[in-house]
């Protein structure tokens, strides 16, 4: 990661990494890369290897790191570079621009107390072509009326707020956000940096008029997409799908300086928690709160962030190098940056855009890896037809690409085509792992689809689940929870009821950890093991990670009164459960089991004999987004 990696210096590397330095490089250019003094007149071998190293270091960054100038030597040398070595350090690596493709941007300075020794940090970001930049996810949360949709409407749009909702008019999509002013669906809204790390969104001319994301996207090098989650409570089923269903890198938790820690704030600080997204902290209002209300806000949010059960390290941003020392030590999830900010006066906003401009997706590439995808909204586009947005977890997908689109509630996959991708509305060619895009998809109508389903490369063998086992830790209930209980499953994209069919213990009350044995009550999923669930009714809430696999068997016919109907299997009838070693090698395999053939076959049977027959449901699911 960029931002964790930045800081990191020469003999950081040789320590961590001696082998791989040792085949790129002699010892010579080894020991000569971490002395503080490296930069200041190499020869050619030297400048090369400093050149393979800094690429190194930007292809870990996705593209970015920062380098510190001046410190970290090995060997007992005063930290520091006198101002002419610095000088001629810097010459250096500004001659490295054009050989990197990159563009090199001073972030801080620091000197010795005397004022006679200094090290440099700068940011070193590639330029990207037009149809490609860097993505960030950051999850908005926070309580009703934090100032959650006007802080977007301030940032992406360049204007303030008047304090009676101005600025949020411009994010709002449903009508009846419109006109209650509350944020109800996963909304979607973008910042461009470009590589000097200026924001590339210009200001709104004509009134309400939306951005041009495709300006936006082509101009900038790194994109930050905002999910902007809703605050009321009624709408919490959303929120957890935007935290779970949109991979988002970071969390910001917003709470309104005169209103404090209220409300949702804790229940969505706790749902980042759990799924171990680190968070961040934007304290608004503070031109509306008197000073002892805001200094309450603080102390309290401070003593929620250091209690016992969420464990942070608070620290209040409150210049330049609070944001440096923050971006760059942000992904150990320990830290908890806090900004205090006013949409309307515009204070301290700067510190907070740099912060983002610095922040760099958590997600691996793997680009080596076969293409996974999974569906988090579908569309149907006059003129254009079934649309799927999402995000690519693995590997690359390219315009064209037959992928294995499932599963369906028979356990089955069927091959689709990719007839276009857009990347914030941007048309283009491909998408890599750990970014989001939309797919056109070829003859495929928007009733086969559902949330959660995923597209596979053909090179994964599918299998589809009906039943897991999680890991699960109970973090509310009022009473206690036993076999037989029902509630939603948020796993990545998927949110489906599930019922619990087993336990390690007979009953689970508040705090209690078990494994617990669940059943999808409506079609299998794809599923991984090791992905991370919150499972959810209200306010009663559990969070696991999924520890078994129990492989797809098909739903059984039976004929009733005439009406032939589809159950899902009892646990008797499910095959044994997949252990990680398992999974791996039948992941390997290109051919599908013998267990899941058969399954397969009889999916196929079942299909055919219950076309257009009305599928046995016991219980009513709402699936759509509040
Ligand atoms: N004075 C002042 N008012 C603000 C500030 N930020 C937001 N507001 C006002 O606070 C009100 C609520 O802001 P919203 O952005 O709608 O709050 P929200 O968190 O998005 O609310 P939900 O969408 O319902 O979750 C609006 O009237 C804003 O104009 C600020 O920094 N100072």
């Amino acid at each position: 990661m960029a931002a964790a990696d930045g800081i990191q210096t020469f003999a950081d590397v040789a320590a961590r990494n001696p082998n791989e330095l040792e085949e790129q490089q002699s010892d010579i250019i080894r020991q000569y890369l971490s002395k503080k003094t490296a930069w200041i007149s190499p020869n050619e071998e030297q400048f090369d290897a400093l050149v393979k190293f800094l690429k190194k270091r930007l292809d870990e960054g996705h593209g970015e790191t920062i380098l510190e100038i001046g410190t970290g030597v090995s060997d007992g040398e005063t930290p520091g570079l006198l101002s002419d070595e610095m000088e001629a350090s810097v010459a250096t690596l500004k001659s490295m621009q054009a050989v990197l493709d990159s563009e090199v941007q001073l972030l801080r300075e620091k000197s010795s107390s005397n004022n006679t020794r200094f090290t440099n940090e700068y940011l070193i970001r590639r330029h990207i072509d037009q149809e490609d930049f860097m993505e960030v996810r950051v999850a908005v949360t926070g309580n009703v009326d934090a100032g959650k949709s006007t802080l977007l409407g301030v940032l992406t749009h360049g204007v303030l707020d008047d304090g009676r909702g101005i600025a949020r008019q411009k994010l709002f999509r449903h009508k009846h956000e419109m006109e209650t002013g509350r944020t109800s669906s996963v909304g979607n809204d973008i910042l461009g940096f470009d590589t000097q790390g200026a924001i590339v969104n210009r200001p709104d001319t004509h009134g309400n008029q939306a951005l041009d994301w495709t300006d936006i996207c082509q101009k900038a090098a790194k994109v930050v997409t905002f999910i902007d989650l809703a605050g009321h409570e009624k709408y919490l089923k959303t929120t957890v799908f935007g935290m779970t269903g949109h991979a988002p890198d970071y969390a910001m938790l917003m709470v309104g300086a005169n209103a404090g820690v209220i409300g949702m704030t804790k229940e969505h600080l706790g749902l980042a928690l759990a799924l171990g997204v680190p968070v961040f902290a934007v304290v608004t209002k503070i031109d509306m709160a008197p000073a002892n209300v805001l200094q309450e806000t603080m102390r309290l949010l401070q003593r929620i962030l250091r209690s016992p059960g969420v464990r942070k390290i608070p620290l209040l941003v409150q210049n330049n190098d609070d944001v440096i020392t923050c971006a760059t030590n942000f992904t150990s999830e320990r830290l908890c940056p806090i900004f205090q900010v006013s949409n309307v006066t515009g204070e301290n906003l700067d510190l907070l855009k740099k912060f983002l401009n610095l922040l760099s997706t958590r997600m691996e590439a793997c680009l080596d890896e076969p293409a996974e995808f999974q569906i988090d909204d579908l569309y149907a586009v006059p003129g254009v037809g079934t649309v799927v947005s999402g995000t690519t977890l693995k590997g690359i997908i390219k315009l064209g690409d037959n992928l294995q689109l499932g599963p369906d509630p028979l356990g089955q996959f069927k091959t689709v085509q990719i007839r276009s991708i857009h990347r914030k509305r941007m048309p283009v060619k491909e998408c890599k792992g750990g970014q989001t895009s939309s797919f056109a998809l070829r003859k495929i109508k928007k009733s086969e689809l559902r949330k959660g389903m995923v597209l596979l490369s053909p090179a994964i063998a599918p299998v589809a689940y009906w039943e897991f086992e999680a890991d699960l830790l109970i973090l509310h209930h009022p009473t206690t929870i036993s076999t037989k209980y029902q509630a939603m499953v948020h796993c990545g994209s998927i949110r489906q009821t599930a019922t619990i069919i087993s336990m390690s213990v007979e009953h689970l009350r508040t705090g209690d950890r078990a494994n617990v044995r669940f059943r999808f009550i409506k079609s299998p999923e794809y599923l991984r093991l090791g992905m991370k669930l919150v499972f959810r009714e209200g306010r009663t809430k559990a969070i696991g990670s999924i520890s078994r696999l129990y492989p797809h068997v098909a739903p059984q016919t039976s004929s009733t009164r005439g009406k032939t109907r589809i159950q899902t299997p009892s646990v008797a009838t499910t095959s044994n459960p997949l252990t990680t070693d398992q999974l791996q090698s039948s992941k390997r395999n290109e051919n599908i089991d013998d267990t899941n053939r058969a399954g397969h076959k009889r999916s196929k049977q079942v299909k055919t004999t219950t076309t257009d027959i009305p599928v046995e449901q016991d219980i009513n699911i709402d699936t759509t987004t509040s």
